[in-house]
Order: structure tokens, then sequence, then C-alpha cells
């Protein structure tokens, strides 16, 4: 039986903007198991980003406990933060975040000089398709080989989680189909837990569970028995 890695227990979430009170999260519950490709859907506003910041460690809770492969990070003080934040997660953006003045192969390299367990900066960026591109400044690739050497960057690290927040977002169908390929393949390769923010409900079916987020809260949650390849979603 698959174990859970990631179990959200009644985590609110308010920010403070003067006299404002934000409620982005008023009591978020779910689980995802060990090496799944969850995606958490919703609308604008409800509250996705603000659940992958927290997952990430760049954000904490105000109420409600985060256990991650059984330890509570709502616990952690600032030095665990960064720990966590440096060895247990690999995050991808919507904006690829590359450091412009250095090539792919070194934004992957300075990545791994922080953890204890990283795969090779050069294997990973063959296996994300740029054998021919680690030399190459990020203002010399595409919009997706530059989403693909983030990818391979969050990869090298050998992270427990990989969180991506919108990595399609950016690109066009076609570029945006062969990196969800990707993320979904490197998922079954090497059983590395994934979670995948959209507001595209037509990946949903590519996903094993689907986490619907709306206004601060789980609207609902569906596991998916026959999750479907990229291939074979239209949109
Ligand atoms: N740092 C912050 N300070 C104040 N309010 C914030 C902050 N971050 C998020 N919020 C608010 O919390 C709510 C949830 O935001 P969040 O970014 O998590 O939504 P989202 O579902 O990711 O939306 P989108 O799809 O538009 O990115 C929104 O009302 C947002 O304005």
């Amino acid at each position: 039986m698959s174990e859970p890695i990631i179990q959200f227990e009644h985590i609110t979430k308010q920010y403070h903007m003067g006299e404002v009170v934000i409620d982005a999260l008023r009591g978020v519950d779910f689980t995802i198991n060990k090496g799944e490709f969850a995606i958490v859907a919703g609308p604008s506003g409800a509250g996705k980003s603000t659940v992958l910041n927290i997952l990430g460690g760049m954000d904490t809770p105000t109420d409600g406990h985060l256990l991650v492969d059984g330890q509570d990070i709502s616990r952690f003080d600032r030095k665990q933060l960064i720990a966590y934040r440096r060895k247990a997660i690999g995050f991808v953006f919507q904006f690829y975040n590359l450091v412009p003045n250095l090539t792919a192969l070194e934004n992957v390299e300075l990545a791994v000089e922080i953890c204890d367990h990283p795969f090779s900066p050069r294997k990973v960026l063959e296996q994300v398709g740029l054998e021919d591109r680690m030399q190459n400044f990020p203002a010399q690739l595409s919009g997706g080989q530059q989403q693909r050497v983030a990818i391979a960057r969050a990869l090298a690290k050998n992270p427990t989680l990989l969180l991506c927040d919108e990595p399609t977002g950016a690109l066009d169908s076609g570029t945006g189909r062969a990196v969800l390929k990707l993320l979904q393949d490197t998922c079954r390769r090497t059983g590395m837990t994934v979670v995948l923010i959209t507001h595209n409900l037509a990946i949903a079916p590519m996903g094993d569970r689907l986490i619907h987020i709306k206004n601060g809260v789980v609207e609902r949650m569906e596991t998916n028995p026959h999750p479907k390849t990229v291939d074979e979603i239209a949109w």
C-alpha cells in the first residue's frame, strides 16, 4: 500500500495588509502519497500558490500542521526550513528564474552545490534532452529549453518533492505538452513525488490525484487509477 508523503492538516494562512486580513487558506486538508503525480487546480486567487509555497518551506502556515515524510514542517525554525528548502525541495516556476550570466550547465551545478546527494548535472541535462546546449546561456535558449534547464536544476538536487507552479504557463501548447511529458515521465521513472499547480483543468486526467482548491479550501479531491499520458489528452 502507498504511504502518504505529504499531509496537510487543517492548514490556515492569513496575510495582514495594514488593517486588512486576507484569509488565503481557510483550513486545507489533503494527503499525497509517495511517488504520485499530483495536480492542484483551481481558479485565480484560490490559494494554490500559497499551498505550494507552504509545502516548499517558502512560507509558513498561520495554523495547522504540515507533515512531509513524517516530519512536522510547520513547527520548523528558520534554520530547519533553510535546510529543508535546500535539500528536500526542487522548485519549478512559471518563469524559469535562471541566472542569466551562467550557462545551462553552470545553473544546474550552482543548485547542487548546497545538496547532500545530488545527481550529476551533466547526466540530468542529458535526460531532459539538452546534451547539446549545456554551454549555452539562458538568452541563447528557447522558452521550452530554459524550462528544461530549470527542471534539470530542480531534479539534480535529488529532492524528496518536485514542486511546479504553472510550469507551462509561459510556453506555447506544443512546448508545454513536452514539458508536462517530461515531468510525468520523471515521476514514473524516478518515483519522485511531483506536485503541479495549474489553472488548466484539461490536464487534470494526467494526475494520479487531483486536488481542487477554491476560496482557500479543498473543494474536492479525486484519485485517478488510470492517469492519462499527455498524448491522450487534448486542449
Ligand atoms: N504575500 C501575500 N500578501 C498578501 N496577500 C497574499 C500574499 N500571497 C497571496 N495573497 C493572497 O492570498 C490569496 C490566494 O493567493 P494565491 O496566490 O495562493 O492564489 P492562486 O490560486 O495561486 O492564484 P493564481 O492562479 O492567480 O496565481 C489571494 O487573495 C492573494 O491576493
